[in-house]
C-alpha cells in the first residue's frame, strides 16, 4: 500500500470538515474523489500535502508518517500537488516556467547558483512532450488556451517525478476536447504515478475512474466503489448526483 489513511479529522472552529475512518491507495493507482460542495476533499488534499494541520489520525505514505511534516518536507517524500487555482507566471514562457519549477525543486540557495543542463532541457522537453506541449514550449505562458495552462500546471507536479500526485479539478472550464485530452494524459500519467483526483465532472470521471472511486459526504467516507457502483448507489443518487451542482451533461 502506498498511501494508508486511519481516522483523520480536522475541525474549523468547531464545524467538522473531515472525519475520514479510513482511505488506502495501491502504488500507480489512479482514484477519483466525487463528493458535493464542502464534502471536505480539498481538505483531505490540503492535509495529504501538509497545507492543512490535521486534529488526529494517521497518515503513512510509502512507509512513513506524514503528519506534522512541513509541506517541503511532504513534496521531498514523494506527493505532488497541483491546486485548482492557476499559479504559473503569466508573462514567462513555458519553458522557462518549467524551468523555474526545477529551480524551486533544488532550493532557493541551490537555484542561486543554478544553471541549466543538458539534463534539465532534455527532461523539460521529455515532460512537456508527455503534457502535450513540446510545440509550445517557448510561447508567453499567458497566451496558452485555459486547458493548456492546467496542463503546464500538470507539467510542473511531474517534474517533480513524485509518487503520488494530488489533482484538484483538472477539467474546470475546459472544453469537451479539452476534457478528453486532459483524461487521457492523467490515465497516462497513472502508468508512472499513483494520482488522486478530485471531480465533478461525471463524465469525466467516467473516463478516468479505471480503478476505485471514493464518494466523499459531510466530511465522511459514504462509500468505495467502481464507477456502476458509485453511478447506481441509491445514497450516492440521493446526497450528490440527484444535486443541481454536479456537472451530469450527456452523462
Ligand atoms: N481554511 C478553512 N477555514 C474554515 N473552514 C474551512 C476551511 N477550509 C475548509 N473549510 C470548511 O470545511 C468544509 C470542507 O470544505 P472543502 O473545501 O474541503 O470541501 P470540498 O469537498 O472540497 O468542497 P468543494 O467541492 O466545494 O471544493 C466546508 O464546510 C468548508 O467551509
Amino acid at each position: 500500500m502506498l498511501l494508508t489513511v486511519k481516522n483523520l479529522s480536522v475541525s474549523f472552529g468547531g464545524v467538522h470538515a473531515l472525519n475520514l475512518s479510513h482511505f488506502n491507495l495501491l502504488d500507480r493507482e489512479l482514484r477519483v474523489i466525487i463528493g458535493p460542495n464542502g464534502a471536505g476533499k480539498s481538505t483531505f488534499l490540503d492535509i495529504l500535502c501538509g497545507k492543512t494541520k490535521a486534529d488526529a489520525g494517521e497518515v503513512s505514505f510509502d512507509g512513513h508518517s506524514v503528519l506534522g511534516k512541513s509541506e517541503v518536507h511532504i513534496a521531498d517524500m514523494g506527493i505532488g500537488r497541483k491546486f485548482q487555482k492557476p499559479s504559473v507566471f503569466p508573462s514567462l514562457t513555458v519553458y522557462d516556467n518549467m524551468l523555474l519549477a526545477f529551480k524551486m525543486n533544488k532550493g532557493i540557495f541551490a537555484s542561486l547558483f543554478f544553471k541549466p543542463s543538458k539534463e534539465i532541457h532534455d527532461r523539460i522537453h521529455e515532460v512537456a512532450l508527455k503534457v502535450g506541449l513540446q510545440k509550445c514550449l517557448g510561447k508567453i505562458a499567458g497566451e496558452l488556451s485555459h486547458g493548456q495552462k492546467q496542463w503546464l500546471e500538470i507539467a510542473i507536479v511531474v517534474l517533480q517525478d513524485p509518487k503520488l500526485m494530488l489533482i484538484d479539478e483538472p477539467a474546470a472550464g475546459m472544453s469537451d476536447e479539452e476534457t478528453e485530452k486532459t483524461g487521457e494524459l492523467l490515465l497516462q500519467l497513472a502508468r508512472q504515478h499513483a494520482i488522486i483526483v478530485i471531480e465533478h465532472d461525471m463524465k469525466f470521471v467516467e473516463q478516468i475512474a479505471q480503478d476505485l472511486v471514493t464518494v466523499l459526504v459531510r466530511g465522511k467516507l459514504l462509500m468505495e466503489g467502481t464507477f456502476d457502483d458509485v453511478r447506481n448507489d441509491q445514497r450516492v443518487i440521493d446526497s450528490y448526483l440527484g444535486r443541481a451542482n454536479v456537472q451530469l451533461e450527456n452523462f
